[in-house]
C-alpha cells in the first residue's frame, strides 16, 4: 500500500571517518505505509547510515528531510517530538524497572509535552498516567508479551526481551519505527512472527530496517537499498535487486576472491 506523503528522506548523504568514507552520495526515502530495507556486506555503512537516521551522526554533505521538512541539525532527543522511534543492537533495557516501566520510558514524546499540566494539575496527571499505562499493556498484548509486564528484563529470554525493546518504540505510536538488525539473536520462528509483526505495523507507520537475516528482508520489504562500500549499488523490490546486474557483478566479484 502506497502513500503520496513524503517520508524520511536522504538525499546524496556522504559521511567519512578521518580519512574513511563510510557513506557516498546516499538517498533513498522511507515512505509512509513501507518497509524499507538497507542491506549490504560487513562494513558496507549499513550502522552509518542508521546512525544519521537517528542523529548519532552528522554527515559530512546531503540533507535529511522527514514529512517534506528539512532536519538540518538532527540529534537523538529531536526523534520523539519528530515521530520517530528507533530500536538499537543493544536493546537498553533497564533491569531494575519492571517490563512496564520499561515500556512507558518510550512514552517520552507525550511526557515532554505534559510537564507543564502534570506540575499544575495532579488530577490531570494522575488520569494522563493511568491512559499512558493501559497504552503501554496494550502494546505489550500486541506483541504478546502481555503476561511479562511485572517482570524485570534481567530474568526473560532474550526474544522476549527484544519485543519489550520494540514496545517501547512502539507506545509513543511513532510514524517512522527504525530497526537496527531487529532479527540478530532470533530462532527462525521467531524471525517469521517479527516478520508478520512488522508488516502488520505497516497500516499506520513508516518502517525502515537494517538487518543481515535475508529471509526475513526478503519476505517483508517493499524495497531495499544496497549498500557497497558506502555506495548504493540496487534499489528497488527484493525480486528486482536479485536480479539487478550490479548485485550479481558484487556477489561474483566476492566468489571470485574467495576461490
Ligand atoms: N566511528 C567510526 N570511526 C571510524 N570508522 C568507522 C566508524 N564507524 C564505522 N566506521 C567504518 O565505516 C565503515 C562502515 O561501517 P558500518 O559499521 O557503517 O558498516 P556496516 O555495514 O554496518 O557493517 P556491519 O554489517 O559489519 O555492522 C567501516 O569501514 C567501518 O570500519
Amino acid at each position: 500500500m502506497g502513500d503520496a506523503r513524503p517520508g524520511l528522506a536522504m538525499q546524496d548523504i556522504t559521511v567519512t571517518f578521518g580519512g574513511l568514507t563510510a557513506l557516498s552520495g546516499v538517498s533513498l526515502e522511507a515512505r509512509p505505509h513501507e518497509v524499507l530495507g538497507v542491506i549490504g556486506p560487513n562494513g558496507a555503512g549499513k550502522t552509518t547510515l542508521f546512525n544519521v537516521a537517528c542523529g548519532f551522526v552528522r554527515p559530512d554533505s546531503g540533507s535529511l528531510s522527514w514529512g517534506g521538512q528539512g532536519l538540518p541539525r538532527l540529534r537523538p532527543h529531536d526523534l520523539a517530538g519528530l515521530g520517530i522511534s528507533r530500536t538499537l543492537q543493544g536493546l537498553g533495557l533497564f533491569d531494575r524497572m519492571t517490563v512496564l516501566d520499561n515500556v512507558l520510558v518510550g512514552a517520552d514524546r507525550d511526557a515532554r509535552s505534559r510537564f507543564w499540566s502534570d506540575l499544575l494539575s495532579l488530577p490531570r496527571s494522575t488520569r494522563d498516567e493511568a491512559r499512558l499505562r493501559d497504552r503501554a499493556r496494550g502494546v505489550l498484548d500486541e506483541l504478546d508479551v502481555a503476561s511479562y509486564a511485572d517482570r524485570y528484563p534481567a530474568s526473560l529470554p532474550y526474544a522476549v526481551r527484544k519485543k519489550v525493546a520494540l514496545a517501547r518504540a512502539l507506545v509513543s505510536e511513532p510514524e517512522l519505527l527504525l530497526l537496527d538488525e531487529p532479527a540478530s539473536g532470533l530462532s527462525d520462528t521467531e524471525m517469521s512472527d517479527l516478520g508478520t509483526l512488522l508488516r502488520g505495523l505497516t497500516d499506520r507507520m513508516a518502517v525502515m530496517l537494517v538487518e543481515h537475516h535475508m529471509d526475513l528482508v526478503m519476505s517483508v520489504c517493499d524495497d531495499l537499498v544496497v549498500l557497497d562500500f558506502g555506495r548504493v549499488i540496487a534499489t528497488g523490490s527484493p525480486a528486482e535487486v536479485r536480479d539487478d546486474p550490479a548485485v550479481q557483478a558484487a556477489y561474483l566479484g566476492e566468489a571470485v576472491t574467495d576461490a
